[in-house]
């Protein structure tokens, strides 16, 4: 296949799974959008992790919200647990890699906080112990995960939102996990603001 036909399929692909998984996806992302618009209006904070291009995606979701997404409003409360490499580099060095986001989400985590939790496999090691953690501080989980959930599936409690982009393609799931969070911020604003 030439260079060309990979990338026109790129799309092809990527388009079509989008159009396929709007309807499904749209409740769980709803959902979610109204419980962290809740837990913003409530004092609350987003906690976002994961690992690879999802670490890139919880620092892109923390930055919309912190900063801006489309509209002017004012500052929201959302940390990436991605970014402080002394707090990563002495967890992972002093106990485990698996524990570089859990340890954050006990030190910062509150009751009412949610823990937005990246992973296309569902089985990043690390984000299924940050759910669990956030289990012990009363948090909500919101996971993002592909294929079919994986561990983190498995772990999530009631009252917890999934949104799991079901193909196997990293890739593909990746771009989904990225619209989702872009109709996340959206959906926060609406809520917030209204249609401006
Ligand atoms: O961006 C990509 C692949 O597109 C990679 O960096 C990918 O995120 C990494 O391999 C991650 O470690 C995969 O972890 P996960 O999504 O299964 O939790
Ligand atoms: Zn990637």
């Amino acid at each position: 296949m030439s260079l060309t036909k990979r990338i026109n399929k790129h799309f092809q692909e990527s388009a079509q799974l989008k159009l396929s998984l709007r309807e499904e996806l749209s409740l769980p992302i709803e959902a979610a959008a109204q419980a962290m618009l809740d837990c913003l209006t409530n004092d609350g904070k987003i906690l976002a992790c994961g690992n690879g291009g999802s670490a890139a995606d919880a620092q892109h979701f923390a930055a919309e919200l912190i900063n801006r997404f489309e509209i002017e409003r004012p500052s929201l409360a959302a940390i990436a647990l991605t970014t402080d490499s002394s707090v990563l580099t002495s967890i992972a060095n002093d106990y485990d890699f698996s524990q570089i986001f859990s340890k954050q989400v006990r030190g910062l985590g509150m009751h009412g906080d949610v823990l937005l939790a990246i992973s296309t496999s569902g089985n990043s090691g690390n984000v299924v112990e940050a759910i669990h953690a956030a289990h012990e501080r009363e948090m909500i989980v919101v996971a993002l995960t592909g294929r079919d959930g994986g561990g983190m599936g498995k772990v999530l409690e009631p009252g917890d939102i999934h949104i799991c982009v079901n193909a196997n393609s990293t890739a593909r799931i990746q771009e989904i996990h990225l619209l989702a969070l872009h109709c996340l911020c959206d959906g926060i604003d609406y809520l917030l603001l209204g249609d401006e």
